[in-house]
């Protein structure tokens, strides 16, 4: 989520942790690993606070015992001083945020791997239930919020205090009646900034919500810009657009014409305070209670004093919201996983291919069957066919397969052991399935088929691609095999985006597969070579085809009819029509449609 964030560090309305030390111990864990460098750090800005902390002392002990006796060689022993401890100064504020920005850099990337670690093993159900934007968003704007909270905001909030502390003793210890004028300001300058602030926050609030319409449009149009130039609706979009945009603009003018005023307010009340302190200051050095050069160590103090005071609150404010997005972090790694390997799961090199599923029910969310008592066997070779209206339950029967879900109630057992005893990553090896929409990467058609088997030399890639006809078409491509693929294939057709699918699977040789009938037609040539290619591809291999159009199925040793997540009808080809059923129907429906 992009935070809207004004001039001076003004923000909108901070989000704030649930758990605040829990999540701060989680951090401080992943920290300690760095506990070294966070040391070194914290030294640091205790040596560059204290460094600049003598400066101003210095200059009213010049003022008073050097210049104002007119002591020009003491002048400059001391202005020499000054710069040494002002270039220590410099030196060790480098050297703070170098470390720290290491300490914090280390640390995000543990935390980044880890997340993406937790990611691999989280099952499909999670992924459905949270949107990707929102994961996305964890992964790339809480882990930096964090990372630039842990390398600015925190060494920043550790010198203020230490600053503000060390300067209030250092007034003090120097004149405690300009001390106290001095640090009267203070509420004045927190009382107005906080005024403002929440004046300026409905604003913010406003602003956040249009920038969030914005962005939104906008990665709707792009993900829709077919169907919006298919519909004609280019203009009605601009408008719509330009609407936002220019609501955009105004909310946004007014949260960042009302913060604008904290900056020149609190100059002007510094100001007044600097008035006031050398007033006082000038009143008493004509009484002899204090002299000029203390004066002078007053105001520098006191510019040092304000300036850290003002940024205080926004970067407790950035600290914040960066706590609240590592505990979002914290909360995805807390997910159990729900899909695990066994304690003693089988390895597997090879399956037979015979499988089994026993009263097998199924709900994505509780309460809500999605398959009931699904019961049928297949032996090692079959070819099974699933067929169906669209929603019957059919890619389900598949996901329950490959274990990206695990059953609700009965089992599935391959080669007669409960799939559940297999190592997953195993079983998903030995399971290939050819989808509908085919997931080409950008990279050379020979990198899009190797993806079945990397160690596949050039031959075999070849040869697979023979034997699923897919070579002709790609020796007719400009650059061969060696043709590049834009990201997602829109370089290819529909029907040669499934040859290569075909290829693909081919080369990595499963002993199950699955294969999604494309939907969408595809020229009679192609969808020739495709049947050619599918059937050298099911040869002797347990199959299961989820099919839209019957006739390539007719030779199916098995059609399962799944009608509302239950079988309805179960046989051959010949035996289904015989039943004169819902299959027959649906048969005759396409035939009449001339689908035949
Ligand atoms: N991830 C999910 N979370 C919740 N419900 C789901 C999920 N996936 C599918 N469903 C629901 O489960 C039912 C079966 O869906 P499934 O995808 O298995 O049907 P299908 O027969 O494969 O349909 P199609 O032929 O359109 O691909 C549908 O009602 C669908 O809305």
């Amino acid at each position: 989520m992009h935070r809207a964030r004004g001039p001076r560090g003004i923000s909108g309305p901070v989000e704030k942790a649930k758990d605040r030390k829990g999540t701060l111990r989680r951090i401080w864990r992943y920290m300690e690993m760095q506990k070294a460098a966070l040391i070194a750090s914290v030294l640091f800005v205790i040596i560059s606070t204290l460094l600049s902390l003598v400066g101003p002392y210095l200059i009213g002990v010049i003022i008073d015992h050097y210049i104002l006796p007119k002591d020009m060689k003491g002048t400059f022993r001391l202005l020499v001083l000054l710069a040494v401890i002002y270039s220590a100064t410099a030196l060790f504020t480098w050297l703070q945020s170098f470390t720290m920005v290491r300490v914090s850099l280390h640390t995000i990337r543990q935390l980044r791997q880890d997340l993406y670690d937790k990611f691999q093993t989280l099952s499909l159900q999670f992924f459905d239930k949270r949107s990707h934007g929102d994961l996305m968003s964890r992964v790339t704007n809480d882990i930096e919020s964090l990372n630039s909270a842990l390398s600015q905001s925190v060494i920043q909030i550790l010198s203020t205090v230490l600053m503000a502390t060390g300067i209030t003793i250092a007034m003090f210890s120097l004149n405690w009646v300009l001390a106290i004028t001095a640090l009267l300001i203070i509420p004045v300058m927190i009382f107005t900034t906080k005024k403002i602030i929440k004046y300026s926050s409905s604003y913010f609030i406003k602003r956040q919500r249009d920038l969030g319409e914005l962005n939104g449009f906008v990665e709707e149009s792009i993900s829709g810009s077919e169907v919006v130039t298919l519909f004609g609706k280019e203009e009605k979009m601009n408008l719509k657009f330009s609407e936002i945009n220019e609501s955009l603009r105004h909310s946004a003018m007014n949260a960042d014409m009302v913060s604008g005023f904290v900056g020149p307010t609190n100059n002007f009340i510094n100001n007044l305070g600097l008035g006031l302190l050398i007033g006082a200051g000038a009143v008493m050095t004509v009484e002899g209670m204090t002299t000029v050069g203390v004066i002078a160590a007053f105001v520098t103090y006191s510019r040092q004093f304000y300036r850290p005071i003002n940024q205080l609150s926004s970067l407790i404010n950035i600290f914040q919201s960066a706590i609240a997005g590592a505990e979002r972090v914290f909360e995805v790694m807390d997910e159990t996983p729900d899909i695990v390997d066994k304690p003693n799961a089988i390895s597997i090199d090879s399956l037979k291919g015979d499988v089994e599923f026993s009263q097998v029910d199924f709900s994505y969310e509780t309460g809500k069957l999605v398959l009931k008592n699904i019961d049928f066997q297949v032996k090692a070779g079959e070819k099974i066919a699933l067929v169906g209206p669209t929603g019957s339950g059919k890619t389900t029967i598949i996901n329950l397969l490959m274990r990206f879900y695990d059953v609700t109630a009965g089992e599935i057992k391959i080669d007669g052991w409960n799939i559940t005893d297999y190592k997953i990553s195993d079983l998903r090896k030995k399971i290939g399935i050819v989808l509908q929409d085919t997931f080409l990467f950008s990279g050379t058609i020979m990198e899009n088929i190797r993806y079945g088997r990397l160690e596949a030399t050039d031959e075999e890639v070849i040869e697979a691609a023979k034997m699923a006809s897919a070579h002709n078409f790609i020796k007719h491509l400009p650059n061969g095999y060696q043709t590049t693929i834009t990201s997602g294939g829109s370089n290819l057709s529909q029907g040669q985006r499934q040859l290569l699918a075909i290829a693909r699977a081919i080369l990595a040789d499963t002993d199950i597969l699955i294969l999604d009938e494309a939907t969408s037609s595809i020229d009679t040539r192609t969808e020739m070579e495709i049947q050619r290619g599918l059937n050298h591809l099911m040869e002797g291999r347990t199959s299961f085809v989820i099919a839209h159009r019957l006739k390539t199925i007719e030779n199916a040793d098995q059609i399962l009819v799944i009608q509302n997540g239950e079988i309805i009808e179960k046989g051959t080809h010949e035996e289904l029509l015989k039943n004169k059923g819902f299959y027959c129907r649906m048969y005759e429906g396409q035939f009449s449609l001339g689908e035949k």
